[in-house]
């Protein structure tokens, strides 16, 4: 029948428009021909969760001495990073203070923020030491500011202790005269075994103080490493590597036995010993690890072995420096909001925090010394019940004292802080002004959630930023890992006159600019 009326055809649903893929990781050939350097191909990789107990055999290497001392430190077993580099360095085939015509080869090393990297360093660096007759300045400990050469001096004399080894700081918080006095006596002999430093007090020294030597160096230990490679600080490290080479034309008390001029002939004409070099290893160890061979070119290193603690076994975490450097345990949110009202986003997140059980220390960080300055003074007026401080490198010591005693309860900083600080209570960092790269993002969060502890870190930002930041997290593999926070009216009606009345204070007017 041709007028029967017919149904119109069910639609048929359109084919399924395919969601795009995550591209494959690339293997290591692949990576090999895109000229990835292959002693970071065949690094080793450590699993995060890999702990060494104090007695296990592995750790044989290590002194009855040093482990009371570590226990006596509250330490049981080693984490990751140290089950790795502690028996690689303390091997029997490496054990010796001069090795001239085999020296050890050299160690990069990455592992993710408050993972413990200072003690993978500083317990071969006691135990290789220990067994010293004469004092010679045998380490050299480089690290990017004072505070961290405080931080690092700490640890290291706690396990030093009871050892008779010496250490100096060597920072420019004291006068030259008194640091000389602390590196060698009146005849020019060293009277320290370490020395932890800043790069350009360093540089100060080996101008400037006579007898000072970095001949007899066994370990160079570059800590934060990528930031002091882009330090130039006068050339720092082309002086300090050129001081470690060999000299002959030395005085025989700057040089080490092993350097001391053999006979030319031996050194000369067929089957002759090569002539002796440097028996110092380098040690270069940072969260976020610079992969690129032509920065580390800079740093001549001895055939170079990678150790990096990452999870699975995607190949990108080896060869990308921000990827797995951020620890499991860190909860990650992002606030978007108008600029105005980010103070009141950023009070009510401490509120939120501060009114906890355990009232977590908090670091805030914006993009300057002096928007952190004007920002302190806004928030300890919309949180008057808060001990709030602003940190610069100005800021007196004590300040740091307070916060790690827990007097003050949120210190807003700049990015000076957000390198190497070890504060156990930080239980949050809050990004108040966004990071300007993933790098930075890395550090200031690992400001907490620390050995293994929770911690959680806020990023508050304008709405032309959140785009901007959403691939910054996807870059660094922590898609999905960062949640986006609502943040209402009503959460922040609380705090709203508060700081309309600090917007027409005359004081406080400028701090309602904090943006
Ligand atoms: N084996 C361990 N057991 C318990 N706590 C440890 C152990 N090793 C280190 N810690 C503690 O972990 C904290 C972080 O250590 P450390 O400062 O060395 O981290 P890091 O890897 O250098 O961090 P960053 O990259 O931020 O500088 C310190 O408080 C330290 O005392």
């Amino acid at each position: 029948m041709a007028d029967a009326k017919r149904s119109p055809s069910p639609l048929r649903a359109l084919p399924a428009f395919p969601l795009p893929k995550q591209p494959a990781a690339p293997s290591a050939e692949a990576l090999q021909r895109q000229g990835v350097d292959s002693a970071l191909l065949g690094a080793t990789r450590i699993d995060p969760r890999q702990t060494l107990d104090l007695d296990a055999p592995e750790l044989a290497v290590v002194s009855g001495r040093t482990k009371k001392r570590l226990r006596d430190l509250g330490i049981r077993e080693l984490f990751a990073v140290q089950t790795a580099l502690v028996p690689h360095l303390l091997a029997p085939a490496h054990r010796a203070l001069y090795l001239p015509y085999d020296p050890p080869r050299d160690v990069c090393a990455s592992a993710p923020t408050g993972s413990g990297k200072t003690l993978a360093y500083v317990v071969p660096v006691v135990e290789m030491l220990a067994t010293r007759v004469v004092t010679r300045l045998r380490a050299l400990i480089v690290l990017p500011t004072r505070d961290l050469v405080t931080q690092v001096r700490e640890v290291f004399d706690a396990l030093a202790k009871g050892t008779g080894l010496k250490a100096a700081s060597v920072t420019g918080a004291s006068s030259f005269a008194h640091e000389q006095g602390q590196l060698v006596d009146s005849h020019g002999a060293s009277k320290v075994d370490v020395v932890i430093c800043t790069p350009g007090r360093l540089i100060d020294h080996l101008d400037g103080t006579p007898e000072f030597t970095l001949q007899h160096l066994r370990f160079l230990v570059i800590d934060e490493a990528d930031r002091l490679l882009t330090q130039s600080f006068q050339d720092w490290l082309a002086r300090v590597l050129s001081a470690i080479a060999p000299t002959s034309s030395a005085s025989r008390r700057d040089v080490a036995p092993a350097f001391l001029p053999l006979e030319p002939r031996l050194h000369s004409g067929p089957g002759a010993d090569p002539p002796p070099r440097s028996s110092c290893q380098k040690l270069l160890l940072s969260a976020t690890l610079t992969r690129d061979p032509g920065r580390l070119a800079a740093l001549g290193l001895n055939r170079p072995q990678y150790f990096v603690v990452a999870s699975g076994t995607d190949q990108s975490a080896v060869v990308d420096e921000v990827v797995n450097a951020i620890p499991e345990a860190l909860e990650e949110h992002m606030v978007v909001c108008e600029g105005t009202d980010k103070p009141l986003v950023l009070s009510w997140i401490l509120r939120l925090l501060l009114d906890k059980e355990d009232r977590p220390q908090a670091l805030v960080f914006c993009k300057s010394v002096e928007a952190a300055t004007r920002l302190s003074v806004l928030l300890s007026s919309l949180l008057p019940s808060a001990s709030i401080a602003a940190y610069s490198s100005d800021a007196p010591r004590a300040l740091l004292e307070s916060f790690r005693a827990h007097k003050v309860d949120v210190l807003v900083c700049s990015d000076l802080v957000s390198r190497g600080l070890d504060v156990p209570a930080v239980g949050a960092v809050l990004n108040y002004d966004a990071p300007v790269d993933a790098r930075k993002y890395v550090h200031r969060v690992g400001r907490t959630a620390r050995a293994g502890r929770g911690g959680v870190a806020w990023t508050t930002l304008e709405p032309q930023e959140a785009r901007w930041f959403k691939g910054l997290v996807s870059g660094m593999g922590r898609e999905g890992r960062v949640k986006k926070v609502r943040v209402g009216d009503k959460e922040l009606a609380s705090s709203r006159v508060a700081y309309e009345v600090c917007r027409f204070l005359p004081v406080l007017c400028r701090s309602s600019s904090v943006r």
